[in-house]
């Protein structure tokens, strides 16, 4: 449904180039939901400018919808909904009158866009809402009002540009809900960036973590944590020498810390592992006090990958 080669993007500025994007590889199948994780600055809306035909691109080819994104650009912007940072809802204009001059721009019929709106209200839960002007809704009816404008004609695929920036912990879980509800009703394919963590593991089947214009890192975010980052074993043994040479010996050990009484050690999964570390712990006359297996988030796969925290680089 969507798909990159080589795809690159910069910027002359007064203080020299910049490459936003330097070399874009994307496949999404129709009917996935992918995540673009970076952090400020990494290239994601530039990436989705780029695939939604705001932006040509320096270098490269793309395709969305079944369209090439530059000689075919009217084509691909019929099938596609998106839904930019900060976008339109918020003015003066009635919720429902603002859904159906979305409609009639994008050349629908009046009955076509007033089914399609009552269609949408019901859906994202604008019910009773229908006459309020934009500026008095919340900030998260604010956001289901600009994915219903993005969805009024019906796209096959829906791009989100940090679709829950800017709103509290409730109504962005709220705003997630509406999101994967409405992919379960649609099967549509949703690309959308974040800098939320929890958001991109909980929410997405792919994730894509972008650094410096790249994509560093591509697959579920299950395995990626695997494979990228493992689990952290902690271990507070009474001889944690013992701990620590027996902690070296576990397979594909890394990381391996001693601290007083406390061993810590990174490996792949964790929880299988930790049994056998006890018991061989055991089988050496140390005496185990406490025991534990934290399971890795996806800022550990970024610091593994980069050496920085995307938490503290977000902050
Ligand atoms: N129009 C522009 N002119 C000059 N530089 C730009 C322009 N648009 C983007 N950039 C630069 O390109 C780089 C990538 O920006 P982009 O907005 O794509 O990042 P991002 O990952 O979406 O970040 P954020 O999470 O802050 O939205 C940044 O260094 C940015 O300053």
């Amino acid at each position: 449904m969507i798909h990159a080669r080589g795809l690159k993007r910069s910027f002359k500025t007064k203080e020299g180039v910049v490459e936003a994007v330097r070399g874009l590889d994307l496949d999404v199948a129709e009917g996935e939901l992918v995540a673009f994780l970076g952090p400020n600055g990494a290239g994601k809306s530039t990436s989705v400018r780029m695939l939604t035909t705001l932006l040509p691109p320096t270098e490269g080819a793309a395709s969305v919808a079944g369209h090439d994104v530059l000689r075919d650009a009217n084509a691909v912007r019929r099938r596609i909904g998106y839904v930019g940072q900060g976008a339109g809802a918020g003015g003066y204009n009635k919720l429902r009158d603002e859904l159906l001059t979305q409609g009639a721009a994008q050349r629908m019929s009046k009955a076509d866009s007033a089914r399609r709106a009552d269609e949408l209200i019901g859906m994202l839960e604008l019910t009773g809402l229908e006459k309020r002007t934009g500026m008095s809704l919340s900030g998260g009816q604010k956001r289901r009002v600009d994915i219903a404008l993005g969805l009024m004609h019906s796209p096959k695929v829906l791009f989100l540009d940090e679709p829950s920036t800017g709103l509290d912990p409730h109504s962005r879980a709220n705003l997630w809900e509406h999101i994967l509800r409405l992919r379960k009703s649609t099967g549509m394919t949703i690309f959308l960036t974040t800098h939320y963590l929890d958001e991109a593991d909980s929410m997405a089947e792919r994730v894509m973590i972008m650094d410096n214009g790249l994509v560093i890192a591509n697959d579920t975010p299950e395995r990626l944590k695997a494979n990228l980052a493992g689990d952290r074993i902690t271990i507070d043994a009474d001889n944690s020498l013992v701990a620590a040479e027996l902690a070296a010996n576990l397979p594909e050990a890394r990381e391996i810390s001693r601290d007083g009484a406390r061993v810590g050690v990174t490996v792949k999964g964790g929880e299988a592992v930790l049994p056998e570390f006890i018991r061989a712990l055991d089988q050496r006359g140390a005496r185990v006090l406490a025991a534990n297996v934290r399971r890795p988030t996806l800022d550990d796969v970024f610091l593994g990958l980069t050496g920085r925290s995307l938490r503290e680089t977000a902050a």
